[in-house]
């Protein structure tokens, strides 16, 4: 039984899979602690615990500490590799690149043929082109959706009270405080995500994170992956 961790900079999520199948899933708040980790190991036994993470050496820390404590193998961490999984990294330094970002490429490689963007959208918006011959160009790193409307709300009063309802994703001129705000944002995402396009050319878009169904109404043509990290985590641990 395999236990998976994205560990992202809001949020810890996991999945635990054995073979093909999917026993567990869930999600959590960092400041919750790592109740969802007992209530595991509770019921199952894990064989291997593979992680991705961009949350930092002292929640790493704190993950090890809760495996030993619970008497869970030990986690092993993915990084990105300068050649791996069908991607050559575009960074000088490929070791700076966020894992997670990584792992998505060589997940959306091994789903697709061809050239592919890999949109991932949580609290921030990564996007990254990989051409057909596996070539990562580079990427865009930009503040998510609700850093965007946070970041707009602080600024004053009348804008934090506009922004109390739900983000409502539209490219369309505003007529209200609240949907000039959002439509601002949904064109500012929408804009870099055009960008990543054209850069690729004849491609593949894969919107992932959980802000992903965002752009989807925006790009009928995408293909929706929710589960990119984790594929890519399984790719890279278990595949032959
Ligand atoms: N159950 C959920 N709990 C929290 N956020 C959710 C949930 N379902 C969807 N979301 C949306 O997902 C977004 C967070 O995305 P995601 O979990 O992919 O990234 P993250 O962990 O915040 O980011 P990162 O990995 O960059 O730290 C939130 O902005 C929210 O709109
Ligand atoms: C950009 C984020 C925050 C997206 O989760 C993550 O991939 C990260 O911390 N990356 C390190 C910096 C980089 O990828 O260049
Ligand atoms: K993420």
């Amino acid at each position: 039984m395999n236990l998976l961790i994205d560990m992202g900079n809001s949020r810890v999520k996991w999945r635990l899979r054995q073979s093909n199948l999917q026993l567990a899933a869930g999600g959590a708040e960092y400041a919750e602690g790592w109740q969802w980790l007992v209530e595991i190991s509770a019921v199952h036994q894990v064989e291997h615990v593979w992680v991705a993470s961009v949350a930092g050496t002292e929640r790493e820390g704190s993950l090890n500490a809760a495996l030993a404590e619970l008497q869970i193998p030990a986690a092993r961490y993915a990084k990105p590799a300068p050649d791996a999984g069908g991607v050559r990294c575009g960074y000088a330094d490929c070791q700076t690149l966020g894992v997670d970002r990584w792992l998505a490429m060589v997940a959306a490689r091994s789903l697709i043929d061809g050239a592919v963007v890999v949109v991932d959208s949580g609290s921030a918006i990564t996007a990254d082109v990989v051409t057909d011959a596996g070539d990562h160009l580079g990427g865009w790193i930009g503040p998510g959706v609700h850093l965007m409307r946070r970041s707009l709300a602080g600024k004053s009063g009348v804008l934090a009270a506009a922004l109390a309802k739900p983000y409502c994703a539209s490219c369309a001129p505003g007529v209200t405080t609240q949907s000039a705000i959002d439509s601002a944002i949904t064109v500012m995402g929408c804009g870099l995500i055009d960008a990543a396009l054209r850069r690729a050319g004849n491609c593949t878009l894969i919107l992932s994170g959980g802000d992903a169904s965002v752009w989807q109404e925006f790009y009928p043509e995408a293909r929706l992956e929710a589960e990119l990290v984790f594929i890519g985590l399984e790719h890279y641990f278990a595949a032959p």
